[in-house]
């Protein structure tokens, strides 16, 4: 529901006025005098758990480096280590296992097929086809992918991966991608919409089979992404790999110490990427495609901004250069001109960003200790598929995880305190569901694509450096549910003033309005979230796009 208030700063004054308006719709006091689940006269809590699990969405895939714990921004302390994860094909050598688990063992649903999902209980109305088929929706399609004259052997890698239609970004961005002489592009789209179908597609034309030396560089922030890509480009591309396509990564690996990187399609972090380079062990003289994935965050000079533009430099200078994004800010947006000179344009109003079929609570606590408690009840409350819990710091994470653990929960913590191998098992230790519960800092926020997460807590609101807030990661976070078209809920803690400003400048920032949760009463939050999630499921979500 698009509240009628236009976004504004995140300055203190602002903030507070949004505050009070939000307070005076919602009932809430503005100062946040706050009510509370922790308040000892509240209502006994009787957990008569329903089985979220049952009723929210779907199945799996797969993972990604970077971006902020409180401590340690990004990829620095990323050593080595090249385990896959059971399910993912090993870029490089994968296409023979990759198609077996795609025709067998459900690898379909895993493979994020339309005709893979799994429905839930609620769940009659949000069917994908139907989705496809509303020309509001993000997903929506009139066109074919076999009207693209791609190389038939990607048709057939598209279907066993139950592809049928192209989303509307791919539909979009398709053909200005494939256009010849090629074009540089920058694309955004809604997060679980399909961006990373459209880029590999590009990548997977353009290259030239007969020779293995790298022609396509992916570029994107976190191991863990970048691993997904390239098992996302290995299994789009499994009919091409008796032609000869090889996939490789370019994250940390003592494994390649030394050795060369071949493959057509090198997809890495940039710190590696650019040592690769510059140590001759990455030949970069036939690249002809670079995309940056996350590319606002990956332009951010704060950032891996310095890194992409040495990388970019070491290549061949008419190199077609992508970017994709569900979020582009207006200062980043001007960067990324300069970054891919003339390039053709896909972007969103900033009120079309939210997936509506991602519901939006908050709840309200006392203190910091007291959202530890709620946390617990709430877990109490129902049985969850996956979720992701984010957190501001490392300690944070090892406290909850400790915490959780104790109390019997499936939980996994990934922070960037882990480096490669550690980061790596932990990680499938969650996308194969041994691990419910994934609590992690913005060190995952984005390009996450486990289908089977149907809720994500910001335990801590997400702020900039100068503690304001910050939109961009809160839309990649709770992007992490909601894949697709599939519905998902986001639950946001907030414990005092400024993260009651910071939340409350955020949606209205995106023109959401999100639902309050009650934790007087645990009976009457159960009530309201069968309800939310019933409401969600029947809801047809509504996003436009600008050509
Ligand atoms: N045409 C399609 N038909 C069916 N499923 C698709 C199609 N395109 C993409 N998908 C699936 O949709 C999911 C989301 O895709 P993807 O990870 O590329 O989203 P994204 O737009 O890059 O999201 P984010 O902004 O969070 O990185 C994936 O599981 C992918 O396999």
């Amino acid at each position: 529901m698009a509240s009628s208030s236009k976004p504004t700063s995140s300055e203190p004054e602002a903030s507070s006025n949004l505050a009070k308006s939000f307070a005076d719709r919602l009932s809430f006091p503005a100062d946040k005098a706050s009510s509370n689940g922790t308040d000892p006269k509240a209502p006994a809590f009787t957990p008569s758990k329903f089985n979220w699990a049952d009723e929210v969405t779907t199945p799996v895939k797969e993972s990604s480096e970077n971006t902020g714990d409180t401590e340690a921004r990004s990829e620095a302390a990323q050593p080595p280590q090249a385990q896959q994860p059971a399910q993912q094909a090993q870029p490089g050598h994968a296409t023979g296992s990759s198609l077996e688990m795609a025709q067998q063992d459900g690898a379909t649903t895993w493979l994020n097929g339309s005709q893979g999902l799994d429905e839930p209980e609620f769940d009659v109305n949000v069917k994908l086809a139907d989705l496809q088929d509303d020309p509001n929706n993000p997903l929506y399609s009139v066109k074919s992918f076999e009207e693209l004259n791609l190389r038939p052997e990607l048709l057939q890698g598209l279907a066993v991966m139950n592809f049928h239609k192209p989303s509307k970004i791919q539909e979009r961005a398709l053909p200005l991608l494939l256009i010849n002489p090629a074009k540089n592009l920058i694309g955004q789209s809604q997060s679980g919409t399909g961006k990373t179908a459209a880029f590999v597609l590009n990548m997977l034309s353009r290259v030239d089979l007969s020779t293995q030396q790298p022609q396509a560089i992916v570029l994107a922030p976190t191991r863990e992404l970048a691993k997904q890509i390239a098992g996302v480009a290995t299994l789009m591309g499994a009919f091409l790999e008796e032609a000869g396509l090889k996939v490789t990564e370019a994250v940390p690996n003592p494994a390649m110490r030394g050795q060369q990187y071949r493959g057509q399609i090198i997809v890495g972090t940039p710190g590696t990427t650019m040592d690769m380079i510059k140590r001759r062990q990455l030949d970069a003289k036939a690249v002809k495609v670079l995309t940056l994935d996350e590319a606002d965050n990956m332009l951010d000079m704060q950032g891996m901004g310095d890194q992409c533009k040495r990388v970019k430099a070491l290549l061949p200078q008419n190199v077609q250069t992508v970017l994709f994004s569900a979020t582009f800010p207006p200062d980043v947006l001007r960067f990324a001109n300069d970054f891919a000179p003339r390039a053709n344009q896909l972007t969103l109003e900033v009120e079309s960003l939210t997936v509506k079929g991602i519901k939006q609570m908050y709840l309200d606590c006392d203190t910091d200790e007291a959202k530890y408690n709620a946390l617990v009840k709430f877990y109490g409350l129902m049985t969850i598929a996956s979720s992701i819990i984010f957190v501001k710091r490392r300690d944070t994470a090892a406290e909850i995880e400790r915490r959780m653990t104790a109390e019997g929960h499936r939980v996994a913590s990934l922070t960037g305190a882990l480096e490669g191998a550690d980061r790596d098992q932990v990680f499938e230790k969650f996308r194969s569901g041994e691990a419910k519960v994934l609590i992690t800092t913005n060190v995952l926020s984005r390009g996450i694509d486990v289908q089977t997460v149907t809720m994500v807590i910001n335990y801590d609101i997400p702020e900039t450096f100068n503690h304001g807030p910050d939109f961009e990661t809160y839309l990649h976070r709770i992007g992490r549910t909601g894949r697709f078209g599939r519905t998902g809920a986001a639950l946001s803690f907030v414990h005092d003033k400024r993260s009651w400003q910071n939340l409350m400048a955020i949606c209205n920032h995106f023109q959401v309005e999100p639902t309050r949760l009650n934790t007087e009463d645990w009976d009457h939050v159960e009530k309201m979230l069968k309800q939310i999630m019933k409401n969600s499921r029947n809801a047809v979500p509504e996003v436009g796009m600008e050509g």
